[in-house]
């Protein structure tokens, strides 16, 4: 366990992260709370790509929006980021995280499912990821894949910063339905080998593979990385 933000013991020092001691039920609570907010502010997100009113419902709508900012912005963080926060029972939330962040609407979001073998996610890439017109844009589908792979090396027990992705856009990816995926190939020393892909109902558009590095720092400390992950 990390005693506070930038403790790694052995003089070793990183950004990131936080001991909290919540209840079961206040981080119930809570996880409920950033759900609603997230869910909305993404509808929000969406709404604003894709709007197409007059200027003075938009008027409109920014009043409202600066009025929503200034309610969130009553109380904030201590720190300029969510961070890594462990809680009282071990697990850890990791709701900042641009791709699997709860409480991140720029986070698609991607919920990930692990078995044995794989780590996967199903998940929709609306409007707000294009890049060509009508299809995703190739550096989100890179940062799908830098998660999957990350959080499957992760899983698997070999976690590591990323140190290499290679990305092969094999054809488009079309806005909509997708199915991201990843699997541990190999570790070789502290260097973790992952595979993946992404696909839609029509087949493999990307594929990746990538090098996940323990960093120095983590060697240094106890082995345990916790760089990036979180179980909610
Ligand atoms: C749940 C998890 C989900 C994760 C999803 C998200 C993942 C992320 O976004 S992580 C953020 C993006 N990545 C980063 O910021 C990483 C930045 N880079 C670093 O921190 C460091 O350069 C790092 C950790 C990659 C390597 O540094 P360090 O630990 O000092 O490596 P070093 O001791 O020099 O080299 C160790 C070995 O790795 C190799 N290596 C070093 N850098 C790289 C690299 N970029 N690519 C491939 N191999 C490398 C070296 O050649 C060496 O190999 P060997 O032992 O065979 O000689």
């Amino acid at each position: 366990m990390v005693a506070a933000d930038g403790d790694r013991g052995a003089g070793v020092t990183v950004r990131g992260y936080f001991n909290e001691d919540l209840s079961p039920a206040e981080l119930e609570h809570r996880t409920r709370v950033a759900d609603d907010l997230t869910a909305d502010v993404r509808r929000l997100v969406s709404a604003t790509v894709l709007t197409d009113t007059d200027d003075d419902s938009v008027a409109e709508a920014r009043r409202h929006i600066a009025a929503a900012t200034a309610a969130l912005q009553r109380r904030t963080l201590d720190s300029d980021h969510f961070g890594i926060r462990y809680n009282s029972d071990g697990s850890r939330r990791h709701w900042g995280n641009a791709m699997v962040g709860r409480r991140n609407p720029i986070a698609p979001p991607m919920v990930l499912h692990h078995d044995a073998e794989r780590t996967w996610a199903e998940f929709e890439l609306g409007a707000q990821y294009e890049g060509p017109g009508g299809l995703v844009h190739g550096g989100v589908l890179a940062c799908v894949l830098d998660q999957v792979l990350g959080s499957a090396a992760e899983h698997a027990g070999a976690p590591g910063m990323t140190g290499t992705l290679t990305i092969r856009y094999r054809r488009a990816t079309p806005l909509g339905p997708v199915r991201a995926e990843g699997r541990l190939d190999r570790v070789e020393g502290i260097k973790s080998y992952a595979t993946g892909s992404v696909s839609t109902a029509d087949g493999v558009t990307v594929e990746a593979e990538g090098v996940f590095i323990l960093p120095r720092w983590a060697r240094a400390a106890d082995g345990d990385i916790r760089t990036a992950g979180g179980d909610a």
